[in-house]
């Protein structure tokens, strides 16, 4: 099967914080990516996309991707983009279509940027400069951005953090109707379990730069994971879309029932 593979992916900024990271994302597939603050998760979609030069491999179809095939194929956006240039939402949107175009845009590019404002639901912005919009507009717009370059990955971090519950929703609901027609790698990096167990149909744990677990999220999102990588008492309710019940934060130093994690639970 073809599929973007992470294999033995490490990185320093001054300090490790991505140690030995593995896991494989298919096509087709939403893979999320969970962990609390600082555990790296940003760092990793960056070693994928290519910005930061790591250690291990990120293979593509078997074979290791290069800067090339990074520019071809990968729609990412970052968890936050600042923007200063007077440009308009129309003109930031085409901006993803820069790979494939020469100096003239051509109507498929035109008409990619329409359809990605169309997915995202902003062709009402068109004429308007990115500049003047609210947080929630601008993360739609970088998000049409990267669908206009048609990616056969596609790398959002944090995509819905700004968003308001509505637009959380048609927004998840639209990278996972895309993901499964284009047949597209997605790889998500989000806070929200419940939408992650909604969402998701792998999902990857790390805590503190390494992964902690893997595989599916109902089976990965445990009461147990939560208290042990979260600090967090929670009661995880199953049903027919099971949600997550956060009760109480606990502090990981006490030794309240043992806390203090010494060999991580892998759940392969
Ligand atoms: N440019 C940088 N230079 C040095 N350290 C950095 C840099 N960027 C991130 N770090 C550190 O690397 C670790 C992982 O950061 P990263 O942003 O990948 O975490 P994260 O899981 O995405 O966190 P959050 O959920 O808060 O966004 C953190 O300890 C952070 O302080």
């Amino acid at each position: 099967m073809v599929s973007l593979e992470v294999i033995g992916l490490s990185f320093s900024y001054d300090e490790e914080v991505l140690k030995n990271i593995s896991f494989e994302a298919h096509p087709g597939e939403i893979t999320v990516i969970l962990g609390p603050n600082g555990a790296g998760k940003s760092t990793l979609l960056r070693c994928i996309a290519g910005m930061l030069k790591c250690k291990g491999k990120v293979t593509f179809n078997g074979k290791p991707m290069d800067h090339e095939d990074r520019v071809k194929m990968i729609g990412y956006v970052p968890q936050e983009y600042s923007i200063r240039a007077p440009l308009t939402v129309l003109e930031t949107v085409l901006l993803g279509r820069i790979t494939q175009m020469s100096w003239r845009v051509k109507r498929e590019d035109l008409v990619a940027a329409f359809n990605a404002m169309k997915k995202v639901g902003i062709e009402n912005l068109a004429k308007r400069y990115i500049g003047e919009l609210s947080g929630g507009q601008r993360q739609l717009v970088f998000i049409a951005q990267a669908l206009a370059k048609e990616p056969r990955i596609l790398l959002l971090d944090e995509p819905i953090s700004n968003l308001d519950l509505k637009n959380k929703l048609k927004v998840l609901e639209m990278v996972r109707q895309i993901t499964r027609e284009e047949n597209i790698v997605t790889i998500l990096v989000l806070h929200e379990l419940d939408f992650a167990i909604r969402y998701g149909d792998r999902v990857v744990v790390l805590n503190k730069g390494e992964v902690y677990c893997r595989g599916n999220p109902r089976k990965v999102i445990t009461e147990e994971m939560i208290l042990r990588v979260y600090g967090v008492r929670a009661k995880v309710i199953h049903g027919e879309i099971p949600h997550v019940l956060p009760l109480k934060s606990v502090d990981q130093e006490s030794d309240e029932r043992g806390l203090i994690i010494e060999s991580p639970l892998r759940v392969p």
